[in-house]
């Protein structure tokens, strides 16, 4: 698969830059009003009571903040963060060697939380409910199992399928933040934010210009940001107006609405072949030439979002949306 300027994924090289980048505290970050308001709320009553914030899962899709977020929840009780990822924990005592080096009121951040192996989920039970760890200590019929007290600590736990979560484990967080792509006046808001840490001068029709293409992503829209930049940089003196801001994109070939050249072969392919679907995913692979899942778990997603593609029992069907997003007529039935 190319590396796309639209993937929601974060690529190796932008992570440093997207650390410099990240909102501090609540009020710095922007949008998702219902996820801030409710957790605004239980990090204050948690710090009246001089208790630890309950067990909070962020779900949603890649780049929409939820690392941002768990960063800020800890800076919002005045904690700690230990941050660790599902796939990195193979073993128990991976899990018991962070639990127990945690300060009392610690956040510990489990990325991916999804990929937990399941004889790790059973050991994170006891330690979220009551702050307490079983270990087996021996083996055969002499071993004899011990509870070792924890410190108190809250756990945040982020993921982009809530739906592959056991229900046991979902059942131990008693805040469910789900995190929903950003309108385009919020991305524009984030775009602007970005451009001033940069000391970069945009106006705001740029900024919108930028939001507009971002699939509702702040990752994104920082990215765009970071090339049309570099554009200003190189092709005139470094401020972006709108007019800059546009030839850089339609070098960048992402079209008004964010879809790339991929996106255009996918739906185009299903017009142009199987006169607009209903078509099967995998005869839809076949003849794009790209795996089935990557087209389910990257291409798809936000295309089903913004209405242009639609499944149905019988496959995915464009919608007349992108009939007129391409200048072409729909077809009568
Ligand atoms: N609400 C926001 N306001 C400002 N910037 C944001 C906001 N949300 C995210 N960002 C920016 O977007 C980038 C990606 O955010 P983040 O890494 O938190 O996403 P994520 O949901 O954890 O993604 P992934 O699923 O890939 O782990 C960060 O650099 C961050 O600065
Ligand atoms: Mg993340």
């Amino acid at each position: 698969m190319d590396e796309r300027i639209i993937s929601s994924e974060v690529n190796e090289s932008e992570i440093t830059i997207e650390q410099s980048l990240r909102p501090q505290t609540l009020k710095q970050y922007i949008g998702q009003t219902q996820v801030k308001e409710n957790l605004e709320i239980f990090i204050k009553a948690a710090k009246l009571r001089k208790e630890t914030l309950d067990h909070v899962l962020l779900y949603g899709p890649p780049g929409l903040g939820k690392t941002t977020l768990a960063v800020i929840i800890a800076n919002e009780m005045g904690v700690n963060i230990r941050t660790t990822s599902g796939p990195a924990i193979e073993r128990p005592g991976d899990l018991a060697a962070i639990l127990t080096s945690l300060e009392p009121g610690d956040v510990l951040f489990i990325d991916e939380i999804h990929r937990l192996p399941r004889t790790i989920e059973e050991v994170l039970y006891p330690a979220m409910e009551d702050f307490c760890l079983d270990i087996v200590i021996g083996k055969g019929p002499s071993a004899r199992s011990v509870r070792l007290d924890l410190p108190p600590f809250t756990l945040v736990g982020a993921t982009t399928r809530a739906g592959s979560l056991s229900a046991p484990l979902r059942d131990r967080f008693g805040v469910l933040c789900r995190l929903e792509y950003y309108k385009e006046d919020q991305l524009k808001n984030i775009v602007l934010r970005t451009a001033d840490l940069f000391e970069t001068e945009m106006d705001e029709p740029s900024a919108a210009e930028i939001a507009r293409r971002a699939r509702g992503t702040p990752r994104i829209a920082n990215r765009l940001l970071r090339r049309v930049r570099d554009f200003a940089q190189v092709k005139g003196n470094g401020t972006i107006d709108l007019s800059l801001a546009r030839q850089a994109l339609e070098l960048l070939q992402v079209d008004r609405l964010g879809l790339d050249h991929i996106d255009h072969k996918l739906l185009k392919g299903i017009i142009e072949k199987f006169r607009g679907g209903p078509v099967g995913l995998d005869t839809i692979a076949a003849s794009i030439g790209e795996e089935a899942e990557t087209i389910e778990d990257v291409y798809e997603p936000y295309l089903l979002q913004i209405g242009f593609l639609q499944r149905t029992p019988r496959g995915r069907v464009v919608t007349g949306a992108v009939y007129h997003h391409f200048g072409m007529e729909v077809p009568m039935e």
